[in-house]
């Protein structure tokens, strides 16, 4: 069977893409240390546990089962606290992602796909990003996402691994058949704490700053369902297998949603009101970011089919519904 080592497989956005793997026919071989992850997401699929940067078991567990791709989204990713301890974020995302590098590379593995993300582009107000905008970012994750891009360059042209990175703007929503869904520890995301606040399980959901200018005076994003986001992936698997050459994809829709909206969005969906209070900026928080690009659909054929703000809120709401309490 044609395999596909996806590291991060037991997080939020690898479940799904191992998901919509083996229903594409592959096998998803999940290699995850379980830091933000659950073994119980690993559900199509063996599942390997390893880290990053323990290249004695990335070898072994390349050397076993051959794949002949790599989707690489094990990362850390709360910016909250990539400004707190920039450290970790250095250590597991770019030392982490250079030993995974060194590893496929020694294997001759030919194809990579990477999750990067619009935190690398930071604070540009008002522009719609596209693949070109400079990249600034303000926060260590981002600054780490940026490095492996950089070195994934370095490595393709060295090696002739063939490689896409996927530039994630927000992602929400969670399998319509709720096998899967978001579930991060803790969890720092907007639209599963406004859910978690209306489920009462969590304290009012803090609105982290009210002054940006915009529309209302919250941040606004560009939400993209799970579910879209990984058929990207998928096509891009396809894309390098028939020769397509090495390039980067923003992945979000072009519309762009202040954080109220999203509330008042999760208040209709849910029927309840969303208990909130007004706080203070988070550090490292950009006041815009949206997609002004067109390339995934133009060179992809990518169409999302379920990236509307109901839609994303209704599929989280139904999986939030669909767990017990907190684990
Ligand atoms: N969720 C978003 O909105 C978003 C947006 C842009 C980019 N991304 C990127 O997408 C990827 C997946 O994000 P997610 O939301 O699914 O996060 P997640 O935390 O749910 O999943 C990450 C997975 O990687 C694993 N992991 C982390 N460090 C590891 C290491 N050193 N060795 C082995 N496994 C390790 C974790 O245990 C976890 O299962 C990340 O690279 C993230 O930066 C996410
Ligand atoms: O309790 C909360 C949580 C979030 N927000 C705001 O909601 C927006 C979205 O925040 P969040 O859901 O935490 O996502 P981001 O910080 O935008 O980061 C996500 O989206 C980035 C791309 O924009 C990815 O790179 C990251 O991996 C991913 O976590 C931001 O304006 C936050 O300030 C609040 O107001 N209150």
């Amino acid at each position: 069977m044609r395999k596909v080592l996806v590291t991060g497989g037991a997080g939020y956005i690898g479940s799904h893409a191992c998901k919509q793997l083996a229903e594409a026919g592959y096998e998803p071989v999940t290699y995850d240390n379980l830091s933000t992850g659950w073994q119980d997401a690993v559900k199509f699929g063996p599942a390997e546990i390893g880290e990053l940067t323990d290249r004695a078991r990335l070898n072994e567990v390349i050397a076993r089962h051959q794949p002949e791709a790599v989707m690489h989204f094990a990362a850390l990713s709360d910016v909250g606290q990539s400004m707190r301890e920039p450290q970790l974020y250095w250590r597991n995302n770019v030392v982490g992602s250079m030993t995974l590098l060194d590893a496929i590379t020694a294997a001759e593995i030919p194809r990579f796909v990477f999750s990067s993300t619009c935190a690398t582009y930071g604070e540009q107000d008002g522009v719609m990003l596209d693949e070109t905008s400079s990249q600034n970012p303000i926060n260590a994750y981002g600054g780490s996402k940026r490095a492996v891009e950089d070195m994934l360059r370095d490595y393709g042209r060295m090696s002739g691994l063939a490689h896409v990175s996927f530039r994630y703007f927000n992602v929400a929503g969670a399998d319509p058949e709720r096998q899967i869904g978001e579930f991060h520890r803790p969890e720092t995301h907007l639209i599963p704490l406004a859910l978690d606040a209306v489920r009462g399980r969590r304290d009012a959901l803090t609105i982290f700053g009210t002054d940006y200018e915009t529309r209302d005076g919250t941040c606004v994003r560009d939400y993209v369902h799970v579910m879209d986001l990984v058929d990207a992936h998928i096509r891009g698997l396809d894309y390098l297998a028939s020769g397509g050459k090495e390039t980067v994809f923003n992945l979000g829709t072009g519309s762009g949603f202040t954080v109220r909206e999203v509330i008042d969005a999760v208040a209709d969906v849910t029927e309840q009101k969303v208990p909130c209070t007004e706080g203070p900026r988070r550090p490292g928080d950009c006041t815009a970011l949206v997609s002004g690009s067109s390339k995934a659909r133009e060179i992809l054929g990518w169409e999302p089919q379920y990236s509307t703000l109901p839609q994303m809120i209704s599929d989280a709401w139904g999986w939030h519904q669909s767990q017990g309490y907190i684990r």
